[in-house]
């Protein structure tokens, strides 16, 4: 499954958090990552609304008065400390380095001295964690393997901050987009986005453009919670699967000979290259240049996210250079769908060639997790689920 997100009426934190909501995300999922700050008591409503005659969710974010001022350290600190599954933990911290470096530039302070006011940093807090615990459980539940954005609209006009008159788009969400190259427009006269929605835009998108081409499968609305006249203030995530030009075409292999890593780091370095966006990384065992055994680090991913996976890749290993391969690349059309083992959904991983289904493959996360649930060994739950998978498309099975 892949995301696009549509920013043409701008983004905030509350239009993330409606849009993740109008998807499928449970609220509660939200909530706990919230709760997992050990902050000031944050609550998030969900409302049905419209904006403009469409229907939208929007996410009330109810924060109490509070006299803590934060400065980036302490939020950085925080977010480290809190309970949250580990690659939210990371967007988050992520989303708000990139709102300090922003604020950094726009008041000329140093990142670590960076100072967020009350509210407005709870407020942002809540949003920022809510958001990428939102996202991850789209990659976990729904497959979710990467995110790109439109042009983004961030609007003008004048806003009131802490210190006076802002001018608009706000310094923060301008410096943000900028170090994520997005595109930008002005095009309405107030806030379309603010510095956390794009914060939130500038982690989650690898690339930015049209609607790529996609089956889709869910869509969510997330609404601003100002109706302005001049268009309907949502942000739109659309969830699909790739078809044509996605799913043949290009990709990019990095590749590099290593003598001298202690072999207990590969699996963080593993971890490292997925969290940075690879679709694959293996190591092949050679004998290198001097007779030295070695292994040869592959790593496959979009070409978009190349750049990203070549600085995990430098960041992570000993690695001094590294090959970059353009490969052709044919996947076939994928889409999930669930069969029931005692009464608790378990996914399943369909591929097709035209409309005819070629493979089905079940989740091995679900049938582990199921398992560990319901105190069975994995390899009956894998029998009983594949079982039910061959029954629902006999034209599979063996
Ligand atoms: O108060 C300050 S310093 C302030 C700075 C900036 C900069 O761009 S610098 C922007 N703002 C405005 O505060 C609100 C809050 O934005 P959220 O991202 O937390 O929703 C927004 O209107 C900013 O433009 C304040
Ligand atoms: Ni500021």
């Amino acid at each position: 499954m892949i995301g696009w997100l549509d920013c043409g009426a701008g983004a905030s934190g509350d239009m993330f958090l409606g849009a993740l909501v109008d998807a499928g995300v449970p609220v509660e999922i939200l909530q706990q990552a919230v709760d997992a700050l050990g902050v000031e008591r944050v609550e998030l409503h969900p409302d049905p609304v419209t904006r403009h005659g469409l229907s939208a969710t929007h996410v009330r974010v109810e924060c109490p008065p509070t006299t803590v001022d934060r400065r980036f350290s302490a939020i950085r600190d925080l977010i480290a400390a809190a309970d949250l599954p580990e690659r939210a933990r990371a967007d988050a911290i992520e989303a708000f380095t990139r709102l300090g470096r922003a604020e950094a530039i726009a008041h000329r302070v140093e990142l670590e001295k960076v100072h967020f006011h009350e509210v407005g940093a709870l407020d942002s807090l809540a949003d920022v964690v809510a958001a990428c615990a939102g996202i991850e459980w789209l990659r976990v539940h729904r497959g979710l393997t990467g995110v790109t954005a439109s042009q983004v609209t961030v609007g003008g006009g004048v806003t009131r901050g802490a210190h006076g008159g802002i001018p608009l788009p706000a310094p923060a969400t301008l410096a943000v987009l900028s170090a994520a190259d997005a595109p930008v427009s002005g095009e309405v006269p107030y806030e379309a986005c603010t510095p956390t929605g794009a914060a939130l835009i500038a982690t989650f998108a690898t690339g930015y453009g049209t609607l790529p081409p996609m089956r889709v499968k869910a869509i969510g609305v997330g609404a601003g919670g100002r109706d302005p006249k001049e268009r309907a203030n949502l942000l739109r995530l659309v969830l699909g699967e790739p078809v044509g030009a996605q799913a043949t075409g290009t990709a990019t292999v990095l590749e590099t000979n290593v003598d001298d890593l202690d072999p207990r780091l590969w699996p963080p370095v593993q971890a490292a290259l997925f969290a940075a966006g690879a679709s694959d990384a293996w190591l092949t065992p050679i004998l290198m240049k001097k007779g030295r055994p070695a292994h040869t680090l592959h790593v496959l991913c979009r070409d978009d996210v190349a750049p990203a996976v070549r600085e995990a890749i430098f960041a992570h290993t000993t690695a001094i250079g590294l090959r970059v391969l353009t490969v052709g690349k044919h996947a076939l059309d994928r889409e999930m769908s669930t069969v029931d083992v005692e009464g608790r959904p378990v996914r399943i991983k369909l591929a097709r060639v035209g409309e005819t289904v070629v493979n089905v493959s079940v989740e091995y996360e679900d049938v582990a997790a199921l398992a560990l649930e319901l105190g069975r060994p994995a390899k009956q739950v894998l029998a009983a689920a594949t079982a039910k998978a061959y029954r629902r498309y006999p034209e599979v099975a063996p």
